[in-house]
């Protein structure tokens, strides 16, 4: 059943879910105040590089609307997501603002029948709460009345991967949803009915997995559903930080940490994927989630050592890459260095605590000259980031007169780069392979020295097999 509802932010988050459910069927407005982002939108264009966004906008154009209004998008809504920005602030809990914001304005502008305000921004236990607070009270300031009866809050935490955001949303591995009131459960089981079901038709750019099946649809509290979300971004962090921090120990046994990972992820019980060791995790949610949970544990009296630990051990990785760059070139004053990806991972522009970064700023630290590449990000890089980088928009432009290759976001199309063309161009042929992403034993036969991460390095020779 085709329902109303409002999503407030148009970010990562909300525009997969605006998108998402108009697809299945519901009629959709998103709310934004920025609006330049709106208008962009509205013309089909979407503020950020996602796959298949355009193709989705255009799809679902009859459905989804755009606005900055809330007296727009609101008081017609039987659903409305929240959907805004957490940002970490200094002390590490996450800045509450634009929630704070969102709420005020959703409780300003209450329709008249039952709504369901959802909270799909990552916020603390007990945001759930407080979210409702400040609805009512928005709602009592502007109209006076009592509010009761007419909303409940909800949590829906958002597992999406940036890069896979509209994939991950269709086919998720499970949705979670937690509420004191079962008004609130039901309309949601309702709205994501297609997706727990699978009963949509799947779009032709983006194809049902094989054997996917019905997804589990969890109801829990409040509280538990906002604790499910720090958990699994927590747990996923600290299971790459646990292949990391051993392939440390790899390098120094003489040990293959790809084929140790291999070994371990196929018990059923640990599973294979979350086991690339590399430069470590970033983006904009590991890390901030992360000291959030730590955060809320000191709120509480209690010290989170896992967590903590993960966080020291990806910190170390990026000094990883540097002593390795250092024990080969001796000094990095003056190297000029090419830094293959800036994106906290590929498939997508987002920057936001990018490893590739954080990397880039300890060899500038260090008074090297880095020279960076990425296929989709330097626009946003050339905008948003305050390094003194230089930009290459080629291969050849990147890699001459360079005294080391660094890869830093596994970018598939590094892989298939004429790399035996390119050597010529090199002051050095030296590649720093900081994702285990290249294949070692070709540049090693095309006369490259090859370094991964918990990898045996590899000298040039014609014979490596
Ligand atoms: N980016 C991701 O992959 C994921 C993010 N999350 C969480 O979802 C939330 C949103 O994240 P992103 O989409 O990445 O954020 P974002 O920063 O890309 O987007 C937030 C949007 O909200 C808008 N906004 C701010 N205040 C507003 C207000 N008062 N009214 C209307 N619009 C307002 C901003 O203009 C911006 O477009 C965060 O809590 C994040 O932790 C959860 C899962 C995945
Ligand atoms: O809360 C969020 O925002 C999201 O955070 C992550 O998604 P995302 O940050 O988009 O990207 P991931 O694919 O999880 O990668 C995160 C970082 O870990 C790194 N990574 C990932 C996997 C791996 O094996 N090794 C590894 O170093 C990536 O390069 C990247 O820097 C989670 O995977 C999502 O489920 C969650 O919704």
């Amino acid at each position: 059943m085709s329902k109303r509802v409002a999503v407030v932010g148009t970010g990562y988050v909300g525009l997969t879910t605006a998108l998402s459910l108009a697809y299945i069927g519901h009629r959709v407005v998103a709310l934004d105040l920025d609006e330049a982002k709106v208008r962009a939108l509205k013309q089909g264009n979407p503020p950020f590089f996602e796959p298949h966004l355009p193709e989705m906008l255009s799809l679902v154009r009859d459905r989804l609307s755009f606005t900055t209004r809330y007296e727009e998008a609101i008081p017609g809504a039987e659903v409305v997501f929240i959907a805004v920005g957490t940002p970490p602030s200094p002390e590490g809990s996450p800045d509450l603002t634009q929630v704070q914001e969102a709420a005020r304005g959703i409780g300003q502008n209450l329709g008249e029948g039952f709504t369901v305000v959802v909270n799909k921004s990552t916020v603390p236990v007990g945001s759930g709460n407080y979210v409702e607070a400040l609805v009512r009270r928005a709602f009592q300031e502007a109209h006076g009345g009592e509010v009761d009866g007419r909303f409940a809050v909800a949590s829906n935490p958002e597992f999406l991967r940036e890069g896979q955001a509209l994939y991950d949303s269709l086919y998720p591995d499970r949705i979670v949803v937690g509420a004191e009131d079962r008004r609130a459960l039901e309309v949601l089981r309702e709205l994501y009915e297609p997706i727990l079901e699978q009963s949509f038709p799947a779009p032709a750019f983006l194809p049902r997995p094989e054997r996917m099946g019905a997804v589990p649809f969890l109801t829990t509290g409040l509280a538990s559903a906002e604790l499910i979300k720090y958990g699994a971004n927590a747990f996923l962090a600290l299971k790459i930080s646990f292949i990391n921090e051993l392939s440390a120990l790899a390098e120094r046994v003489g040990a293959d940490i790809q084929d140790v990972a291999r070994g371990i992820g196929l018990d059923s019980r640990i599973g294979p994927r979350f086991l690339q060791a590399g430069l470590g995790w970033g983006g904009s949610c590991f890390p901030k989630d992360t000291l959030a949970l730590l955060a809320m544990g000191r709120e509480y009296g209690l010290k989170l050592s896992i967590v903590e630990a993960a966080r020291e051990v990806n910190r170390r990785q990026r000094e990883r890459v540097v002593e390795k760059l250092l024990s080969e070139l001796k000094v990095l004053k003056g190297r000029t260095l090419a830094l293959l990806g800036l994106a906290f991972k590929p498939h997508t522009d987002d920057l936001r605590e990018s490893p590739a970064l954080e990397l880039a700023r300890l060899l500038l630290d260090r008074g090297a000259f880095v020279r960076a590449h990425d296929p989709v990000a330097l626009p946003r890089a050339r905008r948003e980031v305050d390094l003194p980088l230089e930009y290459a928009e080629t291969p050849e432009d990147l890699l001459k007169g360079a005294d080391a290759v660094v890869l830093a976001t596994d970018w598939p199309e590094y892989r298939t780069w004429p790399w035996g063309e390119l050597k010529p161009l090199l002051r050095t042929p030296l590649v720093v392979d900081a994702r285990n992403h290249l294949d070692g034993k070709a540049l090693a036969r095309l006369g490259y020295r090859y370094l991964g991460m918990g990898v045996p390095a590899l000298a040039p020779a014609k014979e490596v097999v």
